[in-house]
């Protein structure tokens, strides 16, 4: 459960003195997610979420996530709309936290992702990258190619601990992407982190998408690549190639990707696995202590890079030559 910070109930009443959202009627710490501390309010007005934002979320880009959701929402796209206060502003401190209130989106996740969720996954990226192409801000993504040297090192030969020579694994990976990344592919807005935890469906209908906060300027395919690494493996950790295949077809029948763009697959691939495989590697080696967080599994990751070492091509993924 990712509860890093309590909120008092006199501190969030005055907190929400601000808004036009009435009496508060009840708050509940979310049993899900990594990054930031989430509540479920209740008031007099409805059902809203409330984020208190944590250690990886620098505040400087909160701006950009609030305006990003309000753009998304306004072209369509199913995903939490901030409140603002009264006086206009969705930002606010809560708990010595930058905290802001969002509305609220019906539907569950998915733990075991079906083809046809990873099909109406795809068309949803690809919506969320047509409607992103007029926001009018920037955010460089914090956590691509350049940023994962530095995880590597926070971890050192810790990530032995974690599997016998992934220390070795992880400089491998690096030398090669570092060498190899693609440029001048398209770029946009991207979630960058939309995993079947920030998916919510009814029935079989994608019914919204949320957690917005590594969103930012980017290739437009290594979102896909994201997404490919997220829904499509099995948990014995195969690559389901029906999965991949259904993803890329509803993608592409909203947004048909560049020869360039489908050679770069397995490279961005292996590229966004390495990401996830570090993340999740720095933080199962420092869980602060006394929080109420559970780390997730970094071999996971491990084992789809495993995969993508060895895919050639897009079809590999389930494109069509
Ligand atoms: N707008 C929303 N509507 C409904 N539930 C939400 C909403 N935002 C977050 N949640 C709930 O809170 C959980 C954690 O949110 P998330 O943004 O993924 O947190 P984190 O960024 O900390 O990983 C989600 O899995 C979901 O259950
Ligand atoms: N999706 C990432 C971790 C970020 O967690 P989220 O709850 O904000 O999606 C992972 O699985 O490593």
């Amino acid at each position: 459960m990712a509860v890093y910070t309590e909120v008092g109930t006199e501190e969030l009443s005055a907190f929400l003195d601000h808004y036009d959202l009435g009496e508060l009627l009840s708050c509940k710490g979310i049993a899900e997610g990594v990054e930031n501390s989430n509540f479920l309010i209740h008031t007099a007005a409805g059902h809203y979420i409330l984020t208190l934002y944590e250690k990886r979320v620098d505040p400087a880009d909160l701006p950009f996530f609030l305006a990003l959701m309000e753009h998304l929402a306004g072209r369509g796209l199913i995903c939490p709309l901030p409140v603002k206060t009264r006086a206009g502003t969705a930002l606010g401190t809560l708990a010595g936290r930058p905290a802001a209130i969002v509305t609220f989106l019906d539907g569950m996740s998915v733990r075991q992702p079906a083809v046809t969720h990873c099909a109406e996954v795809g068309e949803a990226l690809a919506r969320l990258h047509l409607a992103g192409a007029d926001f009018a801000r920037q955010r460089a993504n914090a956590l691509s190619v350049a940023g994962w040297r530095p995880l590597a090192k926070r971890a050192g030969h810790r990530a032995d601990t974690v599997a016998p020579g992934l220390a070795a694994l992880i400089e491998e990976e690096l030398a090669v992407v570092e060498a190899s990344w693609p440029n001048g592919l398209p770029e946009g807005v991207i979630h960058a982190d939309l995993f079947p935890d920030n998916v919510f469906f009814l029935g079989n209908r994608l019914s919204g998408l949320i957690d917005f906060y590594f969103a930012c300027t980017d290739t437009l395919a290594y979102d896909i690549a994201v997404c490919l690494n997220a829904w499509c493996f099995e948990p014995d950790g195969s690559f389901n190639v029906t999965k991949g295949r259904a993803l890329l077809q509803r993608y592409e029948a909203v947004r048909p990707l560049s020869e360039a763009e489908r050679a770069a697959l397995p490279l961005l691939c292996r590229g966004a696995a390495l990401r996830f495989l570090l993340t999740r590697l720095v933080d199962w080696l420092n869980v602060p202590p006394g929080a109420l967080v559970r780390p997730k599994n970094p071999i996971e990751y491990l084992k789809k890079l495993r995969f993508h070492r060895y895919a050639s091509s897009a079809r590999d993924y389930g494109l069509a030559a």
